[in-house]
């Protein structure tokens, strides 16, 4: 094709390859010479400007392109470069030349110009078309149009999947893996039927014969292929979503080629490239080193096999709301469960007779939400998971309907309110102590919320600084309308954290920092508050020996009393646990190791937070359907 092209080109053109534009320009010469002696008025200047130098020059160069056009393309000379050193020396040879021309011969010598055109010349030399077999003469008329793909074989993977007809025993190109080796060569295509590989016909064969014939192969693999007629077009939309399940291509029996497949664990960021398929997405991991995608499931196959292996079983939601004495028709529709696989974590206590408060008042700063009573209920919960004592949220979260996320990124606008920064560990580990640290060193920007309570104010108390003091009926109120982020009960009062004691942070101005259980997760991460959690993880036990030697843990036996080598042992077994069950929704991880670096660290997850661009879920900002 490219041979009848360069044809037609020179054909185009028959007087200038017969006889030469030099010989032409020649002519002209001299006829304007004849003009000069028969003294007509231009001719001499026309004279001269035709046996200009660069013009011989131009003309030079005009041929010798010509000349290659003309030649095979095997034996190619640097052309380029030679071009350019014969217009050089020509250029020098001229007397009085104009600036332009001197500037033209300045840049020609650029080395970074040389090297250019050097370049090119060595490029130009070689020749990168595949060797094609030659067609054969005796083609019946009915032969179908066939394509030969040659793929050069590297280190990676062909990066494509086939499948054979049952009936007609025929060979397909099932899917081609976006950016692979396949995909890049823009030649294979899902639906191409496949004739023969590397010369040998592939019919009767199947699908795993194919592939240890293209496994045996070195260098290059040859195919022959019948293209799909109607391929669909291509109109993708990628769409980024958050892993909630694990899945391992290894441990699954279903997939169509174990070696395409992709693994993820909770939490990973996953760049969906291609849905065409309804069982079989194509995604990649952020932040992605591969250019190519791997198989994951579909949503609807996700949520099939959640049910169906034991490795992907998502964790239940310790979420129970057991109503109150009031029981509403909204409330029964929710799925939810009641806290039970965290149980053993915890240690069962009675409950104390006395009930104690921290001191909340640091340095004139007055600090809210570290009530001793609200934190005891929330543990009480934990640990006997009885109806009596329990800390409930509303969450309807479940991985099971959403095995994905959808997730956008996310630059909180500097005139917006602040997100809500919501810290989660195990019982211990030091949520409250970093957070009261967190206020005292800026209480013009950071404050807590003030939870509600039904118990009695005492003498020194004032509503709306240590608690919002209401009764019995209103709490329930509070709790039927869904105004309650988590709550529950001790020593028959009520405590809870209400959207509105957030709310009203957020409105002041400042950033809100909480800490909540981790079931209470759900409940925060809304579009209203964005909470970004930070997740603080214990040190190691022989660091937390080290560290908290002086320190206290809340019991509800004493108000104090120094931890105990069990308290590390369960401490970090209840990290585990959360760890396993919660880590998909943790915006930022921190060891809580030495108090000082702790602080800094939270400082700078909070600044993170507010500041920087993070993803999230994508119905925080638009309303998104299911997909
Ligand atoms: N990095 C640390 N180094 C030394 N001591 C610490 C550190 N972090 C916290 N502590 C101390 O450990 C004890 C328990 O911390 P804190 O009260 O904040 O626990 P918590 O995570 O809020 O758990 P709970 O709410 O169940 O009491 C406190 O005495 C606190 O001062």
């Amino acid at each position: 094709m490219r041979q009848t092209v360069e044809a037609e080109v020179v054909m185009s053109s028959p007087r200038l390859s017969d006889h030469g534009l030099r010989q032409i320009l020649s002519d002209v010469v001299e006829e304007v010479k004849h003009s000069i002696n028969k003294e007509i008025n231009g001719a001499e200047l026309l004279y001269s400007l035709l046996n200009a130098p660069w013009l011989k020059s131009l003309l030079k160069v005009h041929e010798c392109l010509r000349q290659h056009q003309r030649e095979p393309p095997a034996p190619f000379l640097p052309y380029t470069t030679q071009l350019i050193q014969q217009i050089l020396t020509d250029m020098r040879t001229v007397p009085n030349t104009s600036a332009e021309a001197r500037e033209l011969y300045s840049l020609l010598r650029e080395p970074h110009l040389q090297a250019l055109i050097s370049t090119h010349d060595m490029v130009a030399q070689k020749d990168y078309d595949p060797v094609l077999p030659p067609i054969p003469d005796n083609l019946p008329d009915d032969e179908e149009a066939t394509r030969i793909v040659c793929l050069v074989k590297n280190k990676q993977q062909l990066g494509a999947t086939i499948k054979r007809n049952g009936i007609t025993g025929e060979i397909f190109v099932a899917r081609v893996i976006h950016g692979g080796l396949a995909d890049r060569s823009g030649l294979l295509h899902a639906g191409d039927r496949i004739t023969e590989v590397n010369g040998y016909s592939v019919n009767g064969l199947e699908p795993e014969q194919v592939i240890e014939r293209l496994a045996r192969s070195q260098g290059t693999l040859m195919f022959k292929v019948v293209p799909i007629t109607d391929r669909p077009v291509n109109n993708q939309t990628i769409l980024y979503v958050r892993a909630m399940a694990d899945y391992s291509p290894q441990q699954d029996p279903a997939i169509p080629c174990a070696e395409a497949g992709m693994d993820f664990r909770k939490g990973d960021l996953l760049e969906i490239v291609d849905q065409s398929d309804s069982l079989w997405w194509q995604a990649k991991k952020l932040p992605s080193t591969s250019a190519c995608a791997g198989l994951i499931p579909s949503t609807n196959l996700l949520r099939r096999k959640q049910k169906e292996f034991w490795w992907s079983q998502p964790y239940q939601p310790h979420t129970c709301i057991k109503p109150l004495s009031t029981v509403n028709e909204e409330e029964d529709l929710i799925d939810e469960k009641c806290v039970e696989a965290d149980e053993e974590a915890f240690e069962s206590e009675e409950l104390r007779e006395e009930e104690g408060e921290f001191s909340t008042n640091i340095e004139g700063i007055y600090l809210t939400g570290f009530r001793r009573s609200l934190r005891l209920c929330r543990r009480q919960s934990l640990s006997t998971g009885s109806s009596q004592q329990s800390f409930y949220t509303r969450s309807g979260y479940n991985a099971l309907n959403n095995p994905y996320e959808e997730v956008v990124r996310y630059q909180r606008n500097p005139q917006d309110k602040h997100r809500l920064v919501a810290l989660v560990g195990p019982s211990g580990v030091g949520v409250n102590e970093l957070r009261r640290r967190l206020i005292k060193i800026n209480p013009v920007n950071f404050q807590g919320a003030v939870p509600h309570t039904t118990r009695a104010a005492r003498s020194y108390e004032e509503s709306g600084k240590e608690y919002h003091f209401i009764n019995r009926e209103l709490f329930e109120n509070m709790v039927y309308n869904n105004r309650f982020l988590e709550y529950g009960e001790y020593k028959d009062h009520f405590y809870g954290t209400s959207r509105d004691a957030v709310k009203d942070v957020l409105n002041s101005g400042r950033i809100c920092v909480i800490d909540i259980e981790p079931h209470a997760i759900q409940s925060v991460r809304t579009h209203e508050l964005k909470a970004y959690i930070i997740y603080v993880k214990p040190p190691t036990a022989e660091r937390m020996k080290e560290t908290r030697k002086d320190a206290q843990i809340t019991t509800n036996y004493y108000d104090n009393r120094p931890f105990k080598e069990e308290d590390f042992q369960e401490m970090e077994e209840a990290a585990r646990k959360m760890e396993s069950h919660y880590c998909q929704f943790f915006d930022s991880v921190m060891v809580n190791d030495g108090l000082q670096d702790s602080c800094v660290q939270l400082l700078r997850a909070v600044r993170r937070a507010q500041d920087e661009p993070q993803w999230v879920p994508a119905s925080w900002i638009r309303p998104t359907e299911e997909f």
